[in-house]
């Protein structure tokens, strides 16, 4: 299976109509992949939180429709990235507008919506999209031939009880989006590493190059093999990493060191 990661970079001097189409081009360059991804809310930029309300779409909005076609165009399993969703506001509230949510989209070859997910954990404490954006509550997995994808997004990479649940779900292989910045590069690594010898599984992580809102990005996008070694990485900058690799390697993997058959479940919480 072939996979490419669009490490594409976020700048505040590109406007997000130039990035979708330059987005939707790298996209359609992409036709000898399988599976093609794109990082967290690249049309805005992950920290640029004051443009999430005037940038947000509805979930078939200008970015899905421009995803669609280029997956469809380019014959590839596309995970385009997350989008600020504005979704319909609740039934009898007309004039209010509905929640945001930071929505990923996952098409199929023939450019049909395959999935979307809601990002469950928002990052920001108190502030940024902890609090302008509502929070997922499903776990996603989606079949792509040969493996089964649980879909992540940036923050959630630090909860692994989610990554456990979608190995419950039969996830082989981890696809997350992210904008995660150069401070924190260090965690990126060590996490996405982490979630793939915990969990026996591969992890795709694609980030963000560039600055937006004063951050840095890390780009340094990932992808680590069942037994946690790193198949590839990306540099700083804007980058298309490109990396072939065996989804049977999770089941051999998981054959050989059966560690997931030891989990001990509902431990009691011993007390405080
Ligand atoms: N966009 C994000 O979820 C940022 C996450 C992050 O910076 C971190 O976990 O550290």
């Amino acid at each position: 299976m072939r996979a490419s990661l669009l490490q594409i970079a976020v700048d505040e001097d590109e406007s997000v109509e130039v990035r979708r189409l330059r987005a939707a081009a790298l996209v359609r360059e992409q036709a000898t992949a399988d599976l093609v991804v794109l990082p967290e809310l690249w049309t805005t930029g992950a920290f640029a939180y004051e443009r999430f309300a005037d940038e947000a779409e509805p979930l078939k909005g200008p970015t899905y429709e421009a995803m669609a076609q280029a997956a469809s165009d380019a014959g590839v399993w596309l995970h385009a990235g997350s989008i600020p969703e504005r979704a319909p506001a609740a039934s009898g509230s007309a004039g209010e507008e509905g929640p945001l949510y930071n929505t990923s989209l996952v098409f199929s070859p023939s450019g049909e919506l395959a999935a979307a997910y809601r990002k469950i954990h928002r990052f920001g404490f108190d502030k940024g999209e902890a609090v302008l954006m509502s929070a997922g509550e499903e776990p996603v997995t989606v079949r792509l031939p040969g493996t089964t994808v649980g879909v992540a997004t940036c923050y959630d990479l630090r909860f692994p009880e989610l990554f456990r649940a979608l190995v419950d779900a039969g996830a082989e292989t981890f696809v997350l989006s992210a904008g995660w910045p150069e401070r924190r590069r260090a965690h990126w690594t060590l996490l996405a590493r982490a979630r793939a010898v915990e969990n026996q599984a591969f992890v795709l992580a694609c980030g963000t190059a560039g600055t937006h809102a004063g951050v840095p990005q890390a780009g340094h996008s990932i992808v680590v093999d069942p037994w946690g070694e790193v198949l590839a990485e990306a540099g700083p900058g804007e980058e298309i990493l490109t990396v072939d690799f065996d989804p049977g390697a999770v089941a051999t993997t998981r054959d050989l060191f059966p560690a997931l058959k030891d989990r001990v479940l509902g431990l009691p919480t011993p007390p405080r």
